[in-house]
């Protein structure tokens, strides 16, 4: 198992920079996915990784290597990374066996240790029975799998992945994410896995890096960037949070403020050394909103302005009456009972609300936010 780390890494074409002070550790066997909009610098991240593409700053150290600083640079073929593009990236007229064993070919490894070794990486990825055919003869997933194998007989430690799913359908996406699960478990390799699917990263990794602009915005769990959002950035993207603006934010104890929210006395979540401020944001998801009594303390009060039936659960889209200009969607499970119908009004109340650390607040523009619906499973990446 090998270790990477970028150390202060920019990367500029021309003028134009495209990673920015990246600082980023990635831990010996683990699955980090790098998450991020189309053009925020991903695949170069992977290629100054790889070795493809030389740093402009900064340092990239493989376990306890240095291979690229200042006036030094270790080329692709000697850093022992295996690299899974969504294109596959196999030689046509060669078979499945001969693809996985090319590298050993290459490294001039014995031939009974070349056999044994493919013989390995094609069971353990269900290809064995495929080893004498062509890629052209393979579905979309089954190459995926000759590409991971390539990996696996090479005995990559680091293997990156760059939307190694982007070609497939659906239904062929959820089996492959167990295929890389299992590959993960099975080689104990470090994995880079470059996504712009937020349940795919979600889903598959240990930690995941949200990129932005080429910088990192967050790099945490999935669970952590869930819950505990670093940016408004973040927030509006993760499960398609929602940002309401808040006043007068007072500590209560480690972890817990209280702030006003479109003038609702409100308890918050916060980090453990939030101190008062007089403006924040707060977010929360739109499960995390409910349907409370007229007569029920510290509810919101807001009109409705639409709703949708989504099969066991309502999306309302609603106005809160202190300031008509935001919209929010939050999302109802359907018990059953009667809910109120657009342009009633109703109050609602918050089971669990998040402050932002950032502070900031006084120049967010909530107005451009939380336009999305919990449904769509935003796939793409949508900046503030
Ligand atoms: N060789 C190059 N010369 C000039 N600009 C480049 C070069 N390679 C990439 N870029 C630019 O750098 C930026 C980042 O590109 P990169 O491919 O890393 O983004 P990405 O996040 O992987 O995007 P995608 O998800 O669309 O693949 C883009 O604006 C791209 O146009």
């Amino acid at each position: 198992m090998t270790s990477a780390s970028l150390l202060d890494v920019s990367k500029s074409y021309g003028r134009t920079p495209v990673l920015q002070n990246i600082n980023l550790k990635i831990n010996s066997g683990e699955f980090l996915a790098v998450l991020g909009p189309s053009g925020c610098g991903k695949t170069t991240l992977l290629r100054v990784l790889a070795g493809f593409e030389a740093p402009s700053a900064g340092e990239v150290q493989l376990g306890d290597q240095t291979v690229a600083a200042h006036g030094l640079m270790v080329p692709p073929e000697k850093r022992g990374v295996g690299i899974v593009f969504q294109n596959y990236a196999l030689w046509p007229h060669m078979s499945v066996a001969e693809n996985v064993g090319y590298a050993l070919k290459v490294a001039r490894l014995p031939r009974p240790i070349r056999e044994e070794r493919v013989g390995e990486a094609l069971a353990t990825v269900d290809l064995a029975a495929f080893a004498e055919r062509r890629p052209a003869d393979l579905s979309g997933g089954q190459r995926q799998r000759v590409a991971l194998a390539r990996c696996l007989a090479a005995r990559n430690n680091l293997v990156l992945l760059d939307e190694p799913l982007a070609n497939l359908d659906v239904h062929l996406r959820a089996t492959m994410e167990e295929e890389f699960r299992r590959f993960h478990r099975e080689s104990g390799a470090t994995l880079v896995y470059i996504t712009h699917d937020q349940s795919e990263a979600m889903a598959l990794a240990d930690r995941v890096a949200v990129m932005d602009k080429g910088r990192i915005l967050q790099c945490a769990s999935p669970r952590q960037l869930y819950r505990e959002p670093a940016s408004a950035t973040v927030a509006s993207f993760i499960g398609d949070g929602l940002l309401f603006p808040v006043e007068n934010v007072r500590p209560e104890h480690a972890g817990r403020v209280r702030a006003t929210l479109l003038g609702v006395e409100v308890a918050l979540r916060a980090e453990a050394a939030q101190g008062p401020v007089p403006m924040a944001i707060a977010t929360c998801h739109p499960s995390n909103l409910r349907l409370s009594g007229p007569n029920e303390a510290n509810g919101l009060d807001v009109v409705i302005t639409s709703r949708v039936y989504r099969g066991g659960r309502w999306s309302f889209e609603i106005r809160p009456h202190a300031d008509p200009s935001l919209t929010y969607t939050i999302d109802l499970p359907d018990h059953g009972g009667s809910l109120p119908q657009p342009g009633e009004d109703a109050r609602v109340a918050f089971d669990d609300l998040w402050l932002l650390p950032e502070g900031q607040g006084t120049q967010f523009d909530f107005t451009k936010t939380n336009q999305s619906s919990p449904t769509d499973q935003k796939k793409v990446f949508q900046c503030v």
